[in-house]
């Protein structure tokens, strides 16, 4: 049976169900991975104003040729923006360097300023997601949701605001999850779709015993358990790569792990912890 291959928020907008990562991929380098990872197959592109690689992220997207409905595009309000009027400047600032006259996500990258993380900032979280409310209404974004917000951060948000976020993207992959449960629980009780950001713990998390023994078994990469691992956990990966045979690995996941497996994975003890 085919699987399903997007994520549908609360608003009845579909994402596809694999993203491609563009964290720490300069500006002038990252217009061929995105070329190919668009000549792959991916539909689904992450970056933010804080990757300052919106510019060429952009015009890889237009000059690849598709319709501007065929390519969902996420890009993240940088952390140091908090309240109304600066988070319509920096949106418009945004879609301007990526050419495109609207988004399809638009997340608030971190409660904190990134130097800052930590600091209680909920007051200014309000007045920016109140911001990102009016430019969902006025058809600037078809979904806006948060990111590195804890059930904490979200609460004021809930507590406060018309629209709960439609995802929140949080670190989630093999070894993280219990850690993640409460938050992960939370937000698909709130109907939030989880993003999983980092889903290969950027890089440090492939030579695990149980992994590398579940590819053997499944006859597939680490990668492929990692990402597959994101989706048998409800949770959308966004892996990043530059170079082409695993950005096309990445997106072979059509295959299931069995509950057993999963539970193996559940497990395994934090690379980034111990
Ligand atoms: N919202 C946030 O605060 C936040 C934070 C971190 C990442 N992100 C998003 O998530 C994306 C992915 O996270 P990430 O960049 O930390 O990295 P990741 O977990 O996707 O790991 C990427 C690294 O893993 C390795 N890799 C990738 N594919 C591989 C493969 N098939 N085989 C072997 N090694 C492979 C490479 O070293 C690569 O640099 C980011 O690019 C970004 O878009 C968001
Ligand atoms: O998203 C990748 C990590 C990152 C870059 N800039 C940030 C600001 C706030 C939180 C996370 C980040």
């Amino acid at each position: 049976m085919a699987q399903k291959n997007t994520f549908v928020f609360h608003n009845g907008i579909e994402i596809p169900h694999i993203g491609f990562g563009t964290w720490q991929i300069p500006n002038d380098e990252v217009y061929e991975p995105v070329t190919v990872a668009l000549k792959t197959g991916y539909r689904h592109i992450d970056t933010a104003a804080a990757y300052q690689n919106e510019e060429n992220v952009g015009k890889a997207i237009k000059d690849f040729g598709l319709k501007r409905e065929e390519v969902f595009i996420t890009s993240k309000l940088r952390a140091s923006i908090k309240g109304y009027e600066s988070t319509l400047e920096e949106f418009e600032k945004t879609i301007s360097k990526l050419g495109v006259d609207y988004l399809d996500l638009y997340l608030i990258h971190a409660p904190w300023p990134w130097e800052e993380k930590g600091k209680d900032c909920s007051e200014g979280n309000v007045q920016s997601w109140k911001a990102m409310e009016k430019l969902y209404n006025d058809g600037k974004i078809k979904a806006i949701g948060v990111s590195n917000f804890e059930i904490s951060d979200l609460q004021p948000i809930l507590d406060q605001c018309d629209i709960v976020p439609m995802a929140n993207q949080i670190p989630f992959y093999i070894g993280r999850y219990q850690a993640q449960k409460e938050l992960v629980d939370f937000c698909h009780e709130h109907n939030i779709v989880v993003e999983a950001y980092s889903p290969l713990a950027t890089g440090e998390l492939l030579n695990g015993k149980e992994i590398t023994e579940l590819a053997e078994k499944y006859d597939v990469t680490p990668a492929q358990i990692c990402l597959r691992y994101c989706l048998e956990k409800n949770t959308l990966p966004l892996p990043k790569s530059t170079h082409e045979e695993r950005i096309v690995e990445n997106m072979q996941l059509d295959f299931t792990l069995s509950k057993e497996d999963v539970a193996l994975l559940d497990a395994v003890k934090d690379v980034r912890q111990s």
